[in-house]
């Protein structure tokens, strides 16, 4: 999974040395007027829009100009994920327990099961009660983070199958020493530290130098419109894409030097999803849970709250395959947190999931947060982000623009107009004057 890299990228971005930002503080994509702005009197287009002097006092930047360049279908997923969909995998049987638990139940069972939801839910806080230990109660010492923690989890050889099952099954693995408390590496509460991250692509400057902080118990947005860089940015901090320059820690463990152990307190909602499915829901929160190291009743035991909670219980026995793309979302979502992550980094994790799962994802996302654990989230529902979350950054062509708390960032507007002013997106295009002469 890791140093899974874009075939077609190549193009070194210039660098520079960089400071980091104050909460708050913009980078413009074109050459800052001296003198610098704060956020409250930055002008409404984002050419013009400055960096306060005392945040980066040396930062001069280049204009970011993109190409009108497509982005090709073929060339970024292949470099996103080490994981082609419809994958042929063997076949993976949950052992029998599991699927007691978590099979899909009788048809005829209704939809909505509020007790149920309630109680998968009151699990899941008991879940992350687990993971989200605040950074403070941690050691703060810096620790030998490749000693106490194995770069892999260790899976015991497989047992004999059973003399009826045709298929080989799953080896009950041997679940690692408990690794968060071991890679907090750092004293301080900063979960996830971006710095000076860039990438290009041939002429295309997706991420332009980029420096992000987001600190334990934060939900983080990050918005732009399309094309502005936010899925190539999540792709170089989750170790999806080698950047080409900067970097990305992960409590303390830097990305891309240690990608194994880094990972290991990361939970992912790709872009674009690349899943084993042709495995039943129940098989591939198994598979994701043991592959992170859980013991299978653990697992078991993770997969049903999650489908409870998720509202999947009804078709975790169905082929991932066959899922709507909502359900698909949701279960790939729990996929991502079925080891109890410190981190989550979900890329559009609303898009595609109805109103009334977007409720609930909030929800267990809210709960995650406010045990400690940490959301960064990408989206283009400017609305949702206002209301959920915590801290923003607005990303235009590859440059951060604007990043702080919601309210810094908006700046007593909506954040939708703020991030309309920013962009310079509000004028309607001319030149479509022909779609008010109907056909008929
Ligand atoms: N593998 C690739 N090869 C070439 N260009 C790429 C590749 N991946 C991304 N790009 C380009 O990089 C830029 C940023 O793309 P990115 O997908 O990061 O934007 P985004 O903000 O996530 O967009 P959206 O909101 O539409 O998902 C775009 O111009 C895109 O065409």
């Amino acid at each position: 999974m890791e140093n899974a890299q874009t075939p077609d990228e190549g193009n070194k971005t210039a660098k520079k040395a960089v400071t980091p930002p104050a909460s708050g503080a913009r980078k413009p994509p074109t050459k800052k007027p001296a003198g610098g702005t704060t956020a409250a009197t930055r002008s409404t287009k984002p050419r013009s829009v400055s960096k306060p002097t005392a945040a980066k006092p040396t930062a001069a930047k280049p204009a970011v100009r993109k190409p009108a360049v497509s982005k090709p279908a073929a060339a970024k997923p292949a470099a996103a994920s080490p994981i082609a969909p419809k994958l042929a995998v063997p076949e993976i049987v949950v052992p029998a327990e599991g699927e007691a638990a978590i099979a899909a139940p009788d048809a005829s069972q209704p939809a909505e099961k509020p007790d149920a939801v309630l109680a998968g839910l009151a699990r899941l806080r008991l879940l992350a009660s687990q993971f989200a230990a605040p950074a403070s109660a941690v050691d703060s010492a810096p620790v030998e983070l490749g000693m106490s923690a194995p770069a892999k989890p260790t899976l015991p050889e497989p047992t004999a199958p059973e003399p009826t099952a045709p298929e080989p099954t799953l080896p009950e693995p041997t679940a690692p020493p408990a690794l968060t408390h071991a890679l907090v590496a750092t004293s301080d509460d900063v979960v996830l530290e971006v710095r000076g991250l860039s990438k290009g692509f041939g002429d295309t400057v997706a991420v332009n130098d980029i420096d992000l902080t987001v600190r334990a118990g934060v939900f983080y947005g990050i918005v732009g419109p399309n094309g502005a860089g936010k899925t190539t940015t999540l792709s170089m901090i989750t170790g999806l894409l080698r950047p080409d320059s900067g970097t990305a820690s992960v409590n303390g463990v830097k990305v891309w030097d240690s990608p194994a152990i880094a990972k290991r307190s990361m939970g992912v909602l790709p872009d674009r999803l690349r899943i084993f499915d042709r495995l039943t829901g129940s098989q591939l929160l198994y598979y994701s849970g043991v592959l992170r190291g859980l013991g299978a009743a653990e697992v078991r035991k993770r997969s049903a709250d999650l489908a409870t909670a998720f509202g999947l219980e009804d078709v975790m026995g169905r082929l991932v395959s066959d899922y709507s793309s909502g359900m698909l979302k949701k279960v790939a979502l729990a996929a991502a947190m079925i080891h109890s992550p410190r981190l989550l980094v979900l890329d559009e994790p609303f898009e595609s999931v109805d109103p009334v799962s977007a409720t609930t994802v909030i929800r267990i996302l809210k709960q995650y947060v406010s045990a400690g654990g940490t959301v960064v989230l990408s989206s283009h529902r400017m609305e949702l982000v206002q209301r959920v979350c915590s801290h923003v950054a607005v990303i235009v062509e590859g440059t951060l623009l604007a990043d702080g708390t919601i309210d810094e960032v908006r700046n007593g507007m909506s954040l939708e107009d703020r991030f309309v002013q920013l962009t310079g997106t509000n004028s309607v295009g001319g030149g479509l004057e022909w779609l008010s002469s109907f056909s008929d």
